[in-house]
C-alpha cells in the first residue's frame, strides 16, 4: 500500500521526514535531557511567523500595561540546524503546573508480562522515557534490551517509574475485566484424601494468592517482585556503580574484542551424569583420606562426617565478595627458607618453632599466647606459612589448625574460619551436644592454634572461639584456661578493618569499661587477649616497595596525611587531568583487579568484566538461576516476592540461603571464587579460586540459543573449576586440578504475610561469585601486583581510615596502583582512633619486652649459691621467672642470686 511522507531539506541542504520523531532527534540543546514523554508533554512549537504575530500583540498589550502572557526567552529551544525548521519554528518549555495531558495515538505500548514480546516492551518503553537521539543511545551495545531497561529504572525519578507502572493499567484493565467473567467457573482445590494439613495450606495458598491485593494481583505481583529484585540495591549504590563503569570503560578497561561466540556448554548426558557420580565418590573417599592423614596414627577408624558441619555453620559470607584472577600476587601458601625471613619475622617464627621443639619434647612448661602485629605487607601470613612448614618438615602438621575470620583469609593461609572451627553459630545458639562431640573430635589432637587477621575479631567473639574450644580439650564448659590450654597465635594489623556489624567497642584494642556498655564476653575476650604478653611486632615492609607510597601509607595509618600526600595521590587519579595515566588494554594494567568498598560497584565491575572476558574469548555468558522451593514445590508469587524482599533487607539476618544470589554468572574461561565452604579437606573451601573449564547444564534445560547471553531457565548440574590449589588427586577424564562442583542448597525462613507463619525456603545454587573485583574488606590479607582503587565518597554512609588503608596497601606503589575516581580528602586527613593509639604503644612495649626476653637463652642453669637450688630454668615464660630458694626467705630478706649466661 502506498503511503505518503513529508520530507523537508534541512538548513545542512539534509533531506529528512518531517516527522514528531525527528523533531524530537533534532530538538534543542536546552532540551538535551528531555525524553520523549517530556518533549511532546511539556513542549510546543510555535513558528517564527506566530512569533512576530505574538510580538506585535505583546508591544500593543505593554502599551496597554497588561501582561499577555507570552514565553520568556530563556523558555525556548531552537531546533539544531539539521532540523529543517531550524530557524523556522522555536519550542516553547510549558509553565510548570501546565494542563496539558499526552494523548497516544496509534497501537499502545506492549504489555510488561508477555516474555514473547518483552524485548519490544523494554525498547519501546526506552525510547518513551530515555532521552535519546540516535537509536543506538537507547542501549548499551554490550547490554540485552532487558538489563538496559533494569538498569535504566533503577537510576531514573520515581515519577517516571511511576508512569511506566501505570502504563500497564490498560492492560490490566482488560485482564480484570475478562477474568471478572470467567468467576463464575472458578473451581476449588480438591481436598485430597490423605494430604497432610501443611500441604493442604500450601495448596491453598497457591490458590488463593490471586485474592491478595488489586484488581489483577498476579500482574502487580510480578510487578513487585520485579522492584524488589531491582532495588536490593539501592538507586543511588547502582549510580555510583555504573559511574565507575563509565570511568572503567573510559579509560579502556573493558575494551572487546570480538563480537562473536560459539556455543560451549550443552545438557549432560545420561554417561556424564554417571561420570559424575564416579567424581562424587572419589572426591569423598579423597576427603576422607586426607582427614586421616591429616592425624596421628592409631586413631585412624573414628569416622566423621565430612565437610557438612562446616555448610551448616559457616558464619562466611556468602555475599558474592570476592576476586580472584591472576593477578594476584605469588602462591601465599608457600613458607620461605626460614633463613630468609627478615629480623622480626625470624623473631617470631624462633619463638613458635622453639616452643614447638620443646612441647615435643614432653616440656609443656607454659601456654605460648603470642600476638604477631605489624603493618600490612610486614609478612604475617608469610611468616604463618613459614611456621607451617615447620610443622610439616616435624611430621606434626595434624598439631597445627589454622583459622581467620573470613573464608577468604581463612583460604589465603590455607585455614579455615573461626565459625567453622569453634561451631559458632551466627544466631548464637548454644552448641548442640552432637555439635559439641565433632567439636571434641575437630580439636582432639589440636595443640598449636594459628588466628589470623585479628582485628576482625570482636572481643566476645574471642570470649565464644576460647571457651568451645577449651570445651572440646576439657570437656568443660567453665574451663578456666583459655584456649583450653592449648598454645595460640594470633596474627594481624589493628589497623586494618575491625569487625563488622558490632557496636563500636568491640574492637579487641578497647580495655574493658562496663559503664560504657561491655558486657561480660566482651570483658571476657579483652581479658583473654591482655593474656598475649608474648608480643612480636614486625616493623621492615615487604610489599610496598615505593618509598614515597610507604610514607604515605604510614602517615595514612597513623591518621597524620599531609597534603603533599594528597597531591601525589591525585597523580594517580585517573579521573584527574594530570593523572600519570598507564595502558589498559595490554598487559600487566589489562588484569588490573578492583578494590571498592561498595557491593553496587563490585558487582557491575565483575559482570563487566566477565563480558569482556566473554567476548575475547568468544564464549558464552550464562546466567544459572536460584531453585528456591518450600516443602518441594516451586514457589508462589507472594512467597517470591518475600524472598526478592528479604534478599534486600541488609538489615536482617543473613542467613545463609540469602546470600546464595538469584543469578550466578558462568562463562568456560571465567575466573570464579568459591563461596561456601564445599569440601574443607579438599581446600574446596569459601574463598578457594579457580577457571571454569566446563558446563554441565541440566537435561532438562530449554534448547540452548545460540545467544551471547543466554538466560538459564535450570541451574546446571555441575560446572569444572581448574583450582588454584586443591589436595585432590587427577580425576577420570579431568586434567590436574579439576573439580566438578555441585550446587550447594541453603535454607532461610521468609515471613508467609498472609498466614502470619515462618515458612522455609531451601534455595538450590552455585557458591560462586565472578572474581574480578572486589570489597576492600575481602581484600584484607591480599598482595595485588596491579590494582585500581575505588575510594570515591559513597552515597551514603562515609569511608573510614580502615577502608582506605586497607585498600591502598594492596599493592607495592606508584607504579601499580591508580585510582578510580576522585575522593574525599576528609577521609584521609581523619586522626587515629584513641583506643588504637593507645594499643600502639602497649603493644610496642611488649613488643621490646619480648625481644628482651628472647635475648636470653632459652635454659640457664643456675649456680648453686649457699641455699639456693641448682636448677634450669626457661627465663622466656613468666612462670620461671622467679628463682626459689630450697628454704623459705624470712621475710624483708634480700638474698642474692647469680644466673649463668653462656
Ligand atoms: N621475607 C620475605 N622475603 C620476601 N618476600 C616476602 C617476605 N615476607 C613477606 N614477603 C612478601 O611480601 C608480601 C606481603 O606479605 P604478607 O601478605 O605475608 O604480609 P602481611 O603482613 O600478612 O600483609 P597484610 O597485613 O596485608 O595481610 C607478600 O608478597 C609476601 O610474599
Amino acid at each position: 500500500m502506498a503511503q505518503m511522507v513529508t520530507v523537508a531539506l534541512g538548513a545542512a541542504d539534509n533531506v529528512i521526514v518531517d516527522s514528531p520523531v525527528n523533531d524530537y532527534r533534532f530538538r534543542g540543546l536546552e532540551l538535551e535531557n528531555f525524553n520523549v514523554l517530556d518533549f511532546f508533554w511539556d513542549t510546543y512549537e510555535k513558528s517564527e511567523k506566530q512569533l512576530r504575530n505574538l510580538a506585535l500583540e505583546d508591544e500593543a498589550h505593554v502599551d496597554g500595561g497588561e501582561d499577555n502572557g507570552t514565553e520568556p526567552s530563556m523558555n525556548k529551544s531552537q531546533y539544531l540546524p539539521l532540523h529543517p525548521k531550524h530557524g523556522k519554528s522555536v519550542r516553547f518549555i510549558r509553565s510548570p503546573n501546565h494542563n496539558a495531558i499526552p494523548n497516544f495515538t496509534g497501537r499502545f505500548l506492549p504489555r510488561n508480562d508477555d516474555q514473547d514480546i518483552h524485548d519490544l516492551y523494554c525498547a519501546s518503553v526506552l525510547a518513551l522515557a530515555k532521552p535519546w537521539r540516535e537509536l543506538p543511545d537507547l542501549k548499551a551495545e554490550w547490554k540485552s534490551w532487558d538489563e538496559e531497561f533494569e538498569d535504566f529504572l533503577r537510576t531514573c525519578p520515581k515519577r517516571l517509574r511511576d508512569i511506566i507502572g501505570n502504563l500497564q493499567h490498560f492492560y490490566h484493565c482488560g485482564d480484570a475485566a475478562s477474568k471478572e467473567s470467567h468467576l463464575s467457573s472458578a473451581t476449588d482445590i480438591p481436598n485430597e484424601v490423605g494430604a497432610d494439613s501443611e500441604e493442604l495450606q500450601e495448596a491453598s495458598i497457591i490458590q488463593n494468592e490471586a485474592n491478595v491485593g488489586s484488581p489483577n494481583p498476579e500482574i502487580d505481583m510480578g510487578e513487585q517482585i520485579r522492584q524488589a529484585i531491582m532495588y536490593q540495591i539501592s538507586p543511588a549504590e547502582f549510580l555510583h556503580g555504573a559511574l565507575a563503569i563509565d570511568i572503567g570503560r573510559s579509560v579502556g578497561l573493558f575494551d572487546r574484542f570480538h563480537s562473536v561466540w560459539k556455543p560451549t556448554a550443552s545438557p549432560v548426558t545420561v554417561e556424564e551424569l554417571e561420570r559424575l557420580q564416579r567424581w562424587k565418590a572419589k572426591m569423598t573417599k579423597e576427603a576422607n583420606n586426607s582427614r586421616v592423614i591429616n592425624q596421628p596414627m592409631a586413631e585412624e577408624d573414628d569416622s566423621m562426617e565430612i565437610g557438612d558441619a562446616d555448610v551448616q555453620m559457616a558464619s562466611d559470607t556468602v555475599e558474592p565478595s570476592v576476586l580472584m584472577n591472576s593477578n594476584i600476587a605469588e602462591d601465599i601458601l608457600s613458607g620461605l627458607d626460614p633463613s630468609n625471613l627478615l629480623r622480626d619475622q625470624r623473631r617470631a617464627y624462633d619463638i613458635v618453632t622453639s616452643h614447638l621443639d620443646e612441647w615435643l619434647k614432653g616440656n609443656h612448661t607454659h601456654q605460648l599466647r603470642m600476638l604477631i602485629h605489624g603493618e600490612g605487607g610486614t609478612g604475617k601470613s608469610r611468616v604463618i606459612q613459614t611456621i607451617t612448614d615447620y610443622f610439616k618438615s616435624r611430621g606434626v602438621e595434624y598439631l597445627l589448625m589454622k583459622t581467620a575470620y573470613t573464608g577468604i583469609a581463612a583460604s589465603l593461609i590455607g585455614g579455615r574460619t573461626i565459625h567453622s572451627t569453634g561451631k559458632i553459630s551466627i544466631s548464637g545458639r548454644p552448641m548442640s551436644d552432637s555439635t559439641k562431640s565433632t567439636m571434641a573430635e575437630t580439636w582432639k589432637h589440636i595443640a598449636y592454634l594459628i588466628v589470623d587477621e585479628i582485628s576482625m575479631v570482636p572481643r566476645a567473639l574471642l570470649a565464644t572461639y576460647s571457651r568451645h574450644i577449651a570445651y572440646a580439650k576439657t570437656g568443660s564448659l567453665d574451663s578456666s584456661a583459655p584456649f583450653g590450654g592449648i598454645n595460640v597465635i594470633i596474627c594481624g594489623d589493628f589497623h586494618q578493618f575491625p569487625p563488622v556489624g558490632t557496636k563500636s567497642r568491640s574492637p579487641l584494642y578497647f580495655t574493658n569499661d562496663t559503664s560504657l556498655g561491655d558486657k561480660t564476653d566482651d570483658c571476657m575476650g579483652r581479658i583473654i587477649y591482655e593474656g598475649f604478653t608474648t608480643v612480636v611486632v614486625l616493623k621492615e615492609q615487604v610489599r610496598v616497595t615505593d618509598s614515597v607510597w610507604l610514607d604515605f601509607l604510614r602517615h595514612l595509618r597513623n591518621g597524620r596525611v599531609q597534603q603533599r600526600h594528597i597531591e601525589m595521590l591525585k597523580k594517580l587519579t585517573l579521573t584527574d587531568p594530570h593523572v600519570d595515566m598507564v595502558d589498559f588494554s595490554s598487559p600487566p594494567w589489562d588484569d588490573a583487579c578492583l578494590v571498592t568498598p561498595r557491593h553496587a560497584v563490585r558487582i557491575q565491575w565483575n559482570d563487566m568484566a566477565v563480558r569482556k572476558h566473554c567476548e575475547q574469548s568468544c564464549v558464552q555468558l550464562f546466567r544459572s538461576p536460584a531453585q528456591d522451593s518450600i516443602c518441594g514445590r516451586p514457589l508462589t508469587n507472594a512467597e517470591r516476592l518475600s524472598v526478592a524482599r528479604k534478599k534486600g533487607d541488609h538489615h536482617g539476618s543473613r542467613q545463609d540461603g540469602t546470600k546464595l544470589p538469584d543469578n550466578v554468572s558462568l562463562a568456560v574461561g571465567m575466573k570464579v571464587m568459591v563461596t561456601v565452604n564445599v569440601q574443607t579437606d579438599l581446600d574446596i573451601t569459601n574463598g578457594a579460586r579457580g577457571t571454569i573449564t566446563g558446563i554441565g547444564l541440566h537435561p532438562e534445560e530449554n534448547e540452548v540459543p545460540n545467544e551471547r547471553v543466554v538466560q538459564l531457565s535450570r541451574t546446571p548440574v555441575y560446572i569444572l573449576v581448574k583450582l588454584e590449589r586443591t589436595k585432590m588427586s587427577p580425576l577420570e577424564g579431568l586434567e590436574e586440578s579439576v573439580i566438578p562442583i555441585v550446587p550447594v542448597v541453603k535454607s532461610f525462613s521468609i515471613e508467609a504475610e498472609a498466614e502470619k507463619r515462618k515458612k522455609t525456603v531451601r534455595r538450590l545454587q552455585f557458591p560462586m561469585t565472578e572474581a574480578y573485583a572486589f570489597t576492600d574488606y575481602r581484600s584484607q590479607g591480599q598482595t595485588i601486583p596491579y590494582v585500581v582503587v575505588d575510594i570515591a565518597k559513597p552515597p551514603s554512609g562515609s569511608l573510614t581510615l580502615f577502608n582506605v588503608y586497607v585498600a591502598l596497601s594492596r599493592s607495592s606503589g606508584r607504579h601499580t596502583i591508580r585510582l578510580l575516581r576522585d575522593f574525599d580528602e576528609d577521609v584521609l586527613m581523619k586522626a587515629l582512633d584513641e583506643h588504637l593509639a593507645l594499643e600502639d604503644e602497649r603493644l610496642d612495649r611488649l613488643d621490646r619486652e619480648t625481644e628482651f626476653l628472647g635475648r636470653l637463652p632459652t635454659a640457664v642453669e643456675v649456680e648453686e649459691l649457699g641455699d639456693w637450688e641448682l636448677r634450669t630454668v626457661d627465663l622466656r615464660t613468666s612462670s620461671s621467672r622467679r628463682l626459689r630458694p630450697k628454704t623459705p626467705s624470712p621475710p624483708n630478706e634480700r638474698r642474692k642470686f647469680v644466673i649463668l649466661f653462656e
